[in-house]
């Protein structure tokens, strides 16, 4: 008998003709213009371009914080544009890492506590969430820092901390928009050397970028303008 191969399954990320436009008419904007896009398990990619030209709404796209106008997309096989928001809830918790430019760190919360909630929001048990909450941090070099608020921690340990947040539910795919936007260039090198150790041990990743160091530790480069892809690359000695 022939198996049937959903080639969708294949891919973390597959988009067809996504589009994310906001207003009518005149002050019609397509943010994001018919896009096309495949991310195999375990690449790298970093996404970049000019102000405006749709690469933060395409990352939202992608991780299910907003819903596309039209076109489809799949997350590691699921196809996510129609489905309700209790699914897609359940398919962030379980299957998506977020990282942002501003951290969105709970302010009340300290560095484990903040680490463990993803892994307790997704039903791990709380020992092990504190487990491995404490193994996170300590990759991500902040294993004396576990019971400080973010209030007392500088901005580089801070991202650091919404890195290990966003790998808590050991996620099959991490989107990080503008990771380095808000960081000098020593706590800029750290994050770059976090993610050169993701990109190796094969962790599927997107980054919206302007700083060509993360872009150059990708895979895959691709350029947007005017909600669309101006060009696509793929970097030497990638995998
Ligand atoms: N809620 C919104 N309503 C109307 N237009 C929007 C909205 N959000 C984004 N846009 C427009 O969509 C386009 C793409 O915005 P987006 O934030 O994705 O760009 P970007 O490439 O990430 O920019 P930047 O590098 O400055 O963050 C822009 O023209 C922006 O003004």
């Amino acid at each position: 008998m022939r198996t049937h191969v959903d080639r969708t399954e294949i891919m973390m990320l597959r988009t067809r003709a996504l589009t994310k436009r906001y207003g009518w008419n005149d002050s019609l904007v397509r943010a994001v213009d018919e896009v096309d896009l495949d991310v195999p398990a375990g690449q790298s990619l970093a996404i970049m371009g000019p102000s405006g030209c749709g690469k933060s709404t395409l990352l939202h796209l992608l991780g299910g914080l907003q819903r596309p106008t039209g076109g489809e997309l799949w997350v590691a096989g699921q196809r996510i544009d129609r489905m309700s928001e209790r699914a897609l809830a359940k398919l962030r918790r379980h299957h998506i890492g977020l990282i942002f430019q501003s951290f969105h760190l709970m302010d009340e919360l300290t560095a484990v506590e903040n680490v463990e909630m993803a892994a307790l929001l997704a039903g791990t048990a709380p020992r092990a969430a504190r487990r491995r909450a404490l193994d996170l941090l300590d990759r991500v070099g902040l294993a004396d820092r576990a019971g400080h608020l973010p209030s007392a921690l500088s901005g580089g340990q801070r991202q650091r901390v919404a890195i290990a947040r966003a790998l808590s539910n050991a996620p099959q795919i991490v989107l990080a928009d503008e990771p380095t936007g808000n960081l000098d260039s020593a706590a800029t090198r750290e994050v770059l050397r976090l993610f050169e150790e993701l990109r190796t041990a094969g962790q599927t990743l997107v980054v919206v970028t302007h700083d060509a160091r993360i872009a150059a530790v990708a895979d895959r480069i691709i350029s947007m303008r005017d909600g669309a892809f101006a060009d696509d690359s793929m970097l030497a000695g990638a995998r």
